[in-house]
């Protein structure tokens, strides 16, 4: 069981810049596969940006940090793209390609990510969709569906490379709170199953109702909630 606990989030005296500005200082806490983090803090406080620093969207300024396997402080521009294969993004506006069906939406994702064969993108695409619980939407295009089923959809896509951590900023940010209620249910199954998940989230519902470890951005520091 050890290497179940084995970190794939290391920051250690990590500096998180937007531009020239500094927003967290001095940042270090590890996540461990398999867990469940939330990420808070008041507008404005950094999570965001602690969050594309770790995808990679914000170049590490100082410090160091080691994420799924990937130095941030030592990668190369080229690399970025596999950094992100190995975690899912899921943003809380849904940024589904309107014009396509929903299998159309996910198996663009996979074949960009190399896959070719038919048999195996529709396998995997039925067995994301099941996982969040969007069986047979296959078909249907982004504007047939609700705002949580689009959700849905975007956790599923971002599961496709199966991920060893999904990073969600917000992602029930825009969905009325019951609906919201059953997208943290799928983020839970998908956590249960071995996926770590690090979630910003201003509902402090979630951290009663879902109780688990919590970082909070405050003051440009991180700590322990
Ligand atoms: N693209 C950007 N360019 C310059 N400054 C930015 C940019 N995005 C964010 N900032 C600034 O960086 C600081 C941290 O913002 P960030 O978005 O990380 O906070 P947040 O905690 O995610 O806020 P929210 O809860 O509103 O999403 C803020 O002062 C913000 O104004």
């Amino acid at each position: 069981m050890t290497e179940t606990r084995e970190p794939i989030v290391i920051l250690e005296r990590a500096d998180i810049y937007q531009g020239d500005r500094p927003v967290l200082n001095d940042v270090h806490f590890e996540i461990k596969n398999g867990e469940f983090v939330y990420l808070i803090g008041r507008t404005g406080s950094g999570k965001s940006s602690l969050m594309k620093t770790l995808y990679g969207d914000l170049w590490l300024h100082t410090g160091s940090a080691k994420v799924v396997g990937y130095e941030l402080h030592n990668i190369k521009r080229a690399d970025i793209p596999f950094l992100r294969r190995k975690i899912g993004i899921v943003f809380q506006d849904f940024q589904l390609l309107s014009d396509r069906s929903v299998e159309d939406n996910l198996s663009f994702v996979l074949r960009a990510t190399g896959w070719e064969q038919q048999s195996k993108i529709s396998k995997r695409i039925a067995e994301v969709l099941m996982q969040v619980g969007l069986g047979t939407s296959q078909k249907k295009m982004p504007h047939q569906l609700s705002g949580g089923e689009q959700q849905r959809v975007v956790i599923a896509r971002a599961m496709l490379n199966e991920p060893r951590i999904l990073i969600a900023d917000e992602p029930t940010g825009n969905l009325d709170p019951e609906v919201g209620d059953q997208i943290m249910q799928v983020f839970k199954t998908i956590n249960n199953a071995g996926t770590a998940i690090l979630m910003a989230t201003h509902n402090y519902e979630f951290l009663k109702k879902f109780p688990a470890r919590t970082l909070k951005c405050e003051n440009g520091n991180v700590t322990e909630g």
